[in-house]
């Protein structure tokens, strides 16, 4: 699905989160939100969800207007962080969670969800894991299982919020590496929030680099490396 981002602005109180951005995003594109932190980078990413609501612009989804359709109707398959996996529920319960809570009339048969948690846990490389906890499942680990989880009801897009904060270097390229091939094997728009350029570089088609709510430049990283555009871009990524 491609994504416009046409104009969208924010306030919280008197402070301006987001001042007129518009971003065009390509089908099957990887784009990277990059900036320093309150530079309005989760704001966006939460506005493009449906999890917030904007003051000013709209969001269009290959040609449909989403501005006003709440989260669960937008079809898209989010990774946070800080969204835990459900402790009491083991790997396949938890990736199967948002096909089990679906409405009788629309949700697949038990067969027809066990073998979608299969063909998951194939996908992001955790195929003998199903009857584990996420306490006995290292960090990178559960992020592959978030992962899993978010890619259930076989969303269009994907959004990422920062997924892999919290693990080492090594893991984090591994893992980075391992989103970049789902990304292309599953046919996904995916947009990724980050404060760190070598990782917004290494894995985006193109990044949007954010300041105070405005976009400094959007382009390929090549391309930005090249010709940064603004005073900012240049300092942000030395
Ligand atoms: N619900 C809210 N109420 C008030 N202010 C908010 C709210 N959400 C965000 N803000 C403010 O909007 C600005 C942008 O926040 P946002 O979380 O989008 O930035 P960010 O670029 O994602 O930062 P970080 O990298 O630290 O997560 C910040 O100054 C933040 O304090």
């Amino acid at each position: 699905m491609s994504i416009r981002i046409e104009n969208i602005a924010k306030s919280f109180s008197a402070f301006r989160a987001l001042g007129g951005v518009t971003l065009h995003i390509g089908e099957g594109e990887f784009v990277a939100l990059l900036g320093p932190s309150g530079s309005g980078k989760t704001t966006l990413l939460r506005i493009i969800a449906g999890l917030e609501f904007p003051d000013d612009g709209r969001i269009i989804f290959s040609g449909k207007d989403v501005t006003d359709t709440p989260a669960a109707q937008r079809g898209i398959g989010f990774v946070f962080q800080h969204y835990a996996l459900f402790g009491h529920m083991n790997v396949a319960r938890n990736i199967a969670f948002g096909l089990d809570i679906m409405k009788r009339r629309e949700r697949p048969s038990k067969e027809a969800i066990a073998s979608r948690v299969e063909e998951l846990l194939r996908l992001v490389r955790l195929k003998d894991y199903g009857s584990r906890y996420p306490s006995q499942l290292s960090g990178g680990q559960r992020q592959r299982v978030a992962l899993a989880r978010a890619l259930a009801r076989n969303p269009r897009i994907l959004l990422l919020d920062e997924p892999f904060g919290a693990l080492d270097a090594k893991v984090r390229r591994e893992l980075r590496d391992a989103l970049r091939i789902i990304h292309n094997e599953v046919g996904l728009t995916s947009i990724f929030v980050t404060h760190d350029h070598e990782e917004a570089f290494a894995l985006a088609d193109r990044v949007a680099i954010l300041n105070s709510g405005k976009v400094e430049q959007f382009a390929a990283p090549t391309v930005t490396i090249a010709t940064p555009k603004s005073d900012f871009v240049r300092s942000f990524l030395e």
